[in-house]
């Protein structure tokens, strides 16, 4: 691990690090948190998973999370939202699809499936270095995340109840299978066949296996991608058939920008840590 930058904040420290990864064969970037209590002592960790187009760097620079990390004592983990440089033709074409937007699957289908493994990257090979490196409380994780990450969250979370405490999210994209979205990562990253595509979408999954919890989940009632992208109704109504708990909130007024994020992210860090 590289260290890139480290910056005080309300007493603790933002790092950002580089590192090889194994999953997805090239250099990944991470920003961590540390509150100043991991100077004395392991934490539990809140993994956030951020949107299309971000880095490592939008949630720390504008969710305002870290005062709330220090209040609550936990350590704060945002990772790249996907494999960058990997000489893939095309990979820096889209906004919505490829370099920033690996929608946290592992791909199957050429040529992407060689990087952009994101799954198995925040699964397993993050909280794995995490927890060599810093002083986190290896059984104490919990996850949230926005947008593509919101959704990275709650398909994490839904496939591995046993490794994560709680889930949140902010504005997921609730059912990628049924938006353009999604249609478009998951026929490049998983191929044509859409029986392949259910294991990562977090409206099918829940189907399939519940989170033992409920889960937290914000969305602004002005969100220019709530209607066509977002659609938190088909996952509210596959939470209500199988009898997942859910607590969806609309909250009036607010988009889908790091503003909202921003304003509800003392409730996420709060639910997170009555968990862990
Ligand atoms: N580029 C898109 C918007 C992309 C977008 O809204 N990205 C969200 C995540 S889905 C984000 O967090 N952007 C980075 C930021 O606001 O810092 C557009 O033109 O509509």
């Amino acid at each position: 691990m590289d260290l890139v930058s480290q910056t005080k904040c309300f007493g603790g420290s933002i790092e950002v690090y580089s590192h090889a990864s194994i999953a997805c064969q090239s250099p990944m970037k991470f920003s961590i948190y540390l509150p100043p209590q991991a100077k004395a002592r392991s934490l539990p960790v809140l993994y956030f998973l951020s949107g299309l187009t971000c880095t490592e760097e939008n949630f720390m620079a504008k969710a305002g999370a870290q005062q709330f990390a220090a209040k609550y004592g936990l350590i704060l983990v945002a990772p790249d939202t996907s494999p960058r440089n990997t000489g893939i033709a095309g990979e820096d074409e889209d906004w919505d699809f490829g370099t920033g937007a690996g929608f946290y699957v592992d791909a199957t289908a050429e040529p992407w499936s060689q990087h952009y493994r994101m799954y198995s990257y925040i699964v397993d090979e993050l909280p794995e270095l995490i927890g060599e490196n810093f002083p986190v409380l290896r059984d104490r994780q919990s996850i949230t995340g926005h947008s593509m990450g919101g959704h990275g969250a709650l398909i994490c979370a839904l496939q591995n109840p046993d490794r994560y405490r709680s889930v949140s999210a902010f504005a997921p994209i609730c059912a990628p299978i049924q938006c353009q979205w999604g249609q478009k990562a998951f026929s490049n990253y998983l191929g044509a066949n859409q029986n392949d595509w259910r294991s990562y979408d977090a409206s099918e999954l829940v189907r399939v296996g519940q989170f033992p919890g409920s889960i937290l989940i914000d969305q602004g009632s002005e969100d220019k991608f709530l209607a066509n992208q977002l659609l938190p109704t088909v996952f509210q109504q596959a939470c209500a058939d199988v009898g997942q708990s859910l607590n969806l909130r609309i909250q009036p007024g607010y988009d889908h920008s790091y503003y909202f994020i921003a304003s509800f992210i003392e409730d996420h860090i709060r639910f997170h840590a009555e968990m862990l």
